[in-house]
């Protein structure tokens, strides 16, 4: 398999290179050159096996040729043992069509810890292949950069730097970030929003020579190995439910675009999804875009669900290259206008394209807080501010006799102040991070400045040349 730019002037690459590579070096993110696809029959055959056996049988197409098999069957095994929950995913029922998956059994307690896993080992072994080290960079609204550094803190051929934006990401991400008493670790507390963090990190991606110099690799979910890592769950998810023989449908916490874009592309390839559905908070640039057909970026609102605290949905580009048929031309026309003037207009047979396979809501604060503190009296369950916007979005696009799951992106825990004052509990850590408050933070606090954080990464880099 390989890759190609969503932007058409990068060269194409193999797996490896290309998860090495993040970001393509024409600005465009990579997607497979085609979707592999699995027959109702293929599909049939996923039930009853575990989530390893899953990930290993859809995965294993995306890497054929790069990694081998008992190499990256490994792999796979010894990521998902550092889960929490047996199956890793759970799916949880909470009304008669109403589901809700789990993916807050890692070890940082949200959805990124599935990918993020796989990932750390992917680049160890194709960096080992190579004999290289790398400068990890990544930017995070709070939990990409927690799950990253648990991933690669330790790692000998990696050095890992995080920006988060400064004062707005909960306690105890904050702490998930800033506690790592391993050297390779870098916490940057950058005086911006997420967007700034996430422009930084794309810059420093497209500075040819900073890249080149530190030997950049990304783990955002700009990054295809992060995507194709959260495709696995949709699989396992859609099969527990009387998949491929009845269609499912998914509403999917939205900032980035990533984890609904994992959806996309399991529907790509033979999952019959009947619709997945973007659920956002009130910085709703997505719910405005499926609506009007115009992407614009407005200000970002700090919200209780900091994650999704998002204006520039990344991963919305790989969407639009398929839309547009691939056509990177077009693609690169509606970024350089986003550049230029904070918005694109999407053409119309595109965008009949993505409504027929998406839908979209938002939830404001007041709406997050009564669907934390309905659900909880209603089923007994507790639900994090991420979690409850889809829920909150998935009880409109409910349909009788059709499965509706809600993905729940993260643990109430790390949000404990929001989901206590909407309902009263207090949710504890578990046992492994139970003395989190306590350990002692380092980090260090930039300006959103480019020629500042690449001063500080490259003075402390070890992948210098
Ligand atoms: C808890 C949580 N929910 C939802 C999201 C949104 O996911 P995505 O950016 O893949 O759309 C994020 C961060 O991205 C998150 O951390
Ligand atoms: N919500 C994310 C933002 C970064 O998203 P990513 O999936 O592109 O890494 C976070 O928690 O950091």
């Amino acid at each position: 398999m390989d890759y190609v730019s969503t932007r058409g002037e990068a060269p194409s690459l193999g797996f490896s290179d290309a998860l090495l590579a993040g970001l393509a070096r024409d600005g465009g993110l990579y997607v497979p050159r085609e979707w592999p696809t699995f027959s109702k029959k293929d599909i049939r055959a996923l039930r009853g096996k575990s989530y390893q056996d899953i990930a290993f049988t859809v995965l294993s197409p995306f890497v054929k040729g790069d990694i081998p098999a008992d190499k990256f069957r490994a792999m796979i095994d010894e990521a998902y043992a550092t889960f929490r929950h047996p199956a890793i995913a759970p799916v949880v029922q909470t009304g008669p069509n109403s589901f809700v998956l789990e993916l807050f059994h890692g070890t940082t307690l949200a959805f990124k810890d599935v990918a993020m896993q796989l990932l750390a080992r992917l680049m160890d072994h194709a960096l080992a292949v190579r004999g290289e080290r790398a400068t990890i960079v990544g930017a995070t609204s709070g939990d990409t950069g927690g799950a990253a550094i648990d991933a690669f803190a330790g790692r000998e051929r990696t050095d890992i730097f995080i920006l988060f934006p400064e004062g707005k990401v909960s306690p105890v991400q904050q702490r998930q970030m800033t506690t790592s008493t391993e050297k390779n670790v870098h916490a940057l507390a950058i005086k911006g929003n997420f967007d700034d963090c996430q422009n930084l990190v794309k810059a420093m991606f497209n500075d040819g020579k900073f890249r080149d110099s530190v030997k950049l690799s990304g783990v955002n979910s700009i990054n295809w190995a992060r995507i194709m890592a959260q495709i696995v769950y949709y699989f396992t998810t859609a099969v527990a439910l009387g998949g491929p023989d009845r269609k499912i449908s998914f509403t999917v916490p939205t900032g980035n675009f990533g984890d609904i874009f994992a959806g996309y592309a399991a529907k790509r390839m033979g999952l019959p999804i009947d619709k997945l559905v973007i659920a956002t908070n009130e910085n709703d640039i997505l719910a405005r875009t499926l609506k009007t057909g115009r992407y614009e970026i407005k200000g970002v609102k700090a919200t209780t669900s900091p994650s999704m605290d998002i204006q520039i949905s990344s991963n919305f580009e790989r969407l639009l290259f398929e839309a547009l048929d691939r056509d990177a031309g077009a693609v690169r026309r509606a970024m350089e206008s986003l550049k230029q003037s904070n918005a694109f207009e999407i053409e119309d047979k595109a965008l009949k394209t993505i409504r027929k396979k998406f839908r979209a809501g938002r939830a404001t604060e007041k709406e997050v807080a009564r669907t934390i503190k309905t659900t909880l009296a209603e089923t007994g369950y507790l639900l994090d501010p991420h979690s409850a916007i889809g829920v909150f979005v998935a009880a409109k696009h409910e349909k009788p006799g059709s499965p509706m799951v809600t993905l729940a992106t993260a643990h109430p825990a790390k949000f404990p102040a929001a989901v206590k004052s909407a309902s009263g509990i207090d949710p504890a850590l578990p046992s492994w991070l139970a003395d989190l408050m306590q350990r002692e933070e380092r980090f260090d606090v930039l300006g959103a400045e480019l020629d500042a954080v690449e001063d500080f990464i490259g003075k402390h880099t070890r992948a210098r040349d």
